[in-house]
């Protein structure tokens, strides 16, 4: 059973048809890489995931059940966990502040106290193999860019995400500090989360995912094993949301068609 999956999936803004007929699954235990050129529909996707835009057609299931997402609340309650590229994070808090930020979600955890809140902050963090973020007492504001994707990504684990997406997670970071970033994404995954990385990045993409998706005007092009695929191939069917006569297995050669 698929951690999550979509099923003929359309979402028209107006007259502009967003997404139409995609289907898309995330396994737990994976990275599933979500790529496409500008405008493919990404960024709608994870919106109709997150409970952020209501789907048109098609449907949304969660360990195998179909689910209505009518507002991010409900795709919370269902663990699924969006850290967006501008990260939504409070400057003015430090990380433990952060990290807890939106407790209300899980009311058992609402009277800790600031001594607890710390532990489970650090603890999360170590058993994550962080060591760049030196003290979770430090302001936010004050963190390097892949530090704050790090705190986002723990925060995910912290609340128990069963399926976290990454909005871009290395677009602004240096060599180091994507490497890091990368690190983390596999460990996450290495726990059983079903992790989606939406990402322009083929390095990033090749480098550290089990499963590729590839957006193609709305529509979705291949969902293909990584594997099964070499970085031109991605790139051929990024840019013209075919394979041509590339060798791709037969079940994903269909969807090209
Ligand atoms: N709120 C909206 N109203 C109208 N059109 C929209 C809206 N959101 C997205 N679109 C349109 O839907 C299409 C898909 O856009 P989307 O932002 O999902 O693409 P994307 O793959 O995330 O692109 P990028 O990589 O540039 O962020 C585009 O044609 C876009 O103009």
């Amino acid at each position: 059973m698929k951690t999550l999956e979509l099923r003929g999936v359309g979402k028209s803004f107006g007259p502009v048809v967003a997404l139409s007929e995609v289907d898309f699954s995330a396994e737990a235990g994976d990275v599933t890489a979500l790529v496409g050129d500008n405008g493919a529909g990404k960024s709608t996707l994870v919106k109709c995931i997150g409970g952020i835009h209501r789907i048109d057609a098609g449907e949304i299931l969660v360990d195998g059940e179909p689910q209505q997402l009518h507002e991010p609340r409900d795709a919370a309650r269902l663990g699924i966990e969006i850290v967006h590229q501008d990260l939504a994070l409070a400057d003015n808090l430090d990380v433990v502040g952060n990290m807890f930020l939106g407790r209300e979600r899980v009311g058992r955890l609402r009277t800790l106290d600031e001594n607890t809140m710390e532990k489970l902050a650090s603890q999360t963090l170590a058993s994550l193999g962080v060591r760049t973020v030196r003290s979770v007492r430090q302001r936010v504001a004050s963190l390097s860019g892949g530090q704050r994707q790090t705190v986002a990504i723990a925060k995910s684990v912290l609340w128990s995400s069963k399926i976290v997406i990454l909005d871009e997670p290395t677009a602004a970071l240096g060599v180091a500090q994507t490497e890091q970033v990368l690190d983390l994404v596999r460990r996450l995954a290495d726990r059983g989360v079903a992790v989606v990385l939406v990402s322009h990045n083929m390095n990033d993409v090749m480098q550290v995912a089990d499963s590729i998706a590839v957006l193609f005007l709305g529509r979705m092009a291949t969902q293909v094993r990584r594997k099964d695929v070499t970085q031109t191939q991605v790139v051929e069917l990024i840019t013209s949301g075919r394979s041509g006569e590339l060798g791709l297995p037969a079940e994903s050669r269909g969807a090209t068609q």
